[in-house]
């Protein structure tokens, strides 16, 4: 299997390839399998290599390059991981990673879980296009949190459950199995949740491919702090992301929606089409919160990333409205400017 086959690429990919870039048009295929800034590598079918001014491009992209090393064009994404930069005022999303097909939204089993982050990660892997499973890390560890997988399962409200230990190896077998061949994995979860481990235990001692970016940056050490694919030798492979603390959303509604469905069928139930769902009259939400029926907590953490989205598109709308006024603001001088141009060239004559 050469090194493009390894990073996942298919007959399917390679169709688009031709569609997209078709005949005269001398490119290669490729895939982005780390992109840090300014330094992009990609997997082809001559091994792994480097490209020039790459700076657009997100792990996992499928791109064209040229014979030269330059990028020529990026196929259409079919999922986008992405979150709010951490504190960043300009709502700047940053992107994860592209053309992932299955997101596992991995929940460690020696610590209490923790209902609110496991939503949360739910709503950004939904919104992303590509499939969310959960996958339990640390089986071994679980006796002394024994409610937590059971816990788990119901929260995750009908998403696939798979769980491993990579100190065991135990469900491995299982979760390879569900990857499939030629399938894009990433792995979400907090730090310390195992990740990297996982990673470690499903790749066996097939990883040379950190052996091959050493050779690249020259300083011999694998962090956790790039994105980068990792092939699992059948055409599969994981995107290894850093531990990700506070997952800021990104544009989730559609994510949203698919975990907290429930929530949002209630709102048809209210007395008033536009009910605040405060403690006011006929509001169907606060019934269900005082029946029992609506856990108080699942309501509240509904709220709170309702508001961030909320929040958010306010401030992009400002910033557009911004960008607007200056570009409008330029237009005009540049319209002044070039009639005083006239003027001077005229009274010169
Ligand atoms: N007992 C046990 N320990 C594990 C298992 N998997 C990981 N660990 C331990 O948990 C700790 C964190 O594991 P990592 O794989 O580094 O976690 P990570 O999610 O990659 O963390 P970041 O790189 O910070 O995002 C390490 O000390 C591991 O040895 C497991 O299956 N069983
Ligand atoms: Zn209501």
């Amino acid at each position: 299997m050469n090194t493009l086959d390894q990073y996942g690429f298919t007959d399917r990919i390679g169709g688009l390839f031709s569609f997209h870039f078709p005949a005269p048009t001398v490119a290669e295929p490729a895939r982005i399998v780390r992109a840090d800034r300014g330094r992009v590598l990609a997997a082809s079918r001559r091994g792994i290599v480097h490209i020039d001014g790459g700076t657009s491009l997100v792990t996992g992209d499928w791109v064209a390059i040229k014979p030269a090393g330059s990028v020529l064009g990026c196929l259409p994404r079919s999922s986008l991981l992405q979150r709010k930069r951490a504190y960043d005022p300009l709502s700047e999303a940053q992107v994860l990673g592209a053309n992932i097909d299955l997101l596992g939204v991995v929940v460690p089993l020696d610590r209490p879980l923790s209902a609110n982050r496991l939503e949360r990660t739910l709503v950004a892997a939904w919104d992303s296009g590509a499939v969310p499973l959960v996958i339990l890390t640390k089986a071994d560890l679980s006796t002394r949190f024994d409610d937590v997988v059971a816990e788990t399962v119901q929260r995750a409200r009908g998403v696939e459950v798979y769980t491993t230990s990579a100190e065991d190896l135990d469900g491995l077998e299982n979760l390879r199995g569900r990857i499939g061949a030629a399938q894009t994995l990433a792995l979400l979860g907090p730090s310390g949740a195992g990740k990297s481990s996982l990673i470690n235990a499903l790749v066996g001692d097939r990883r040379q491919h950190t052996g091959t970016v050493r050779a690249g940056d020259g300083k011999g050490k694998h962090t956790t702090t790039a994105r980068e694919l990792v092939p699992l030798g059948d055409g599969s492979v994981v995107m290894d992301t850093p531990g990700l603390r506070g997952f800021a959303l990104w544009d989730a509604e559609t994510g949203l929606s698919e975990v907290f469905g429930d929530i949002e069928d209630l709102f048809d139930e209210c007395r008033f089409r536009d009910c605040a769902h405060d403690p006011e009259p006929g509001c169907a939400v606060q019934a269900a919160v005082e029946l029992g029926r609506l856990e108080e907590r699942r309501w509240l953490s509904y709220r709170k990333m309702e508001r961030e989205l909320a929040s958010l598109h306010r401030r992009q709308e400002v910033a557009e409205q911004r960008h607007h006024t200056r570009s409008f603001q330029r237009v005009a001088r540049d319209a002044v400017l070039a009639k005083d141009h006239r003027n001077r060239l005229g009274k010169g004559r």
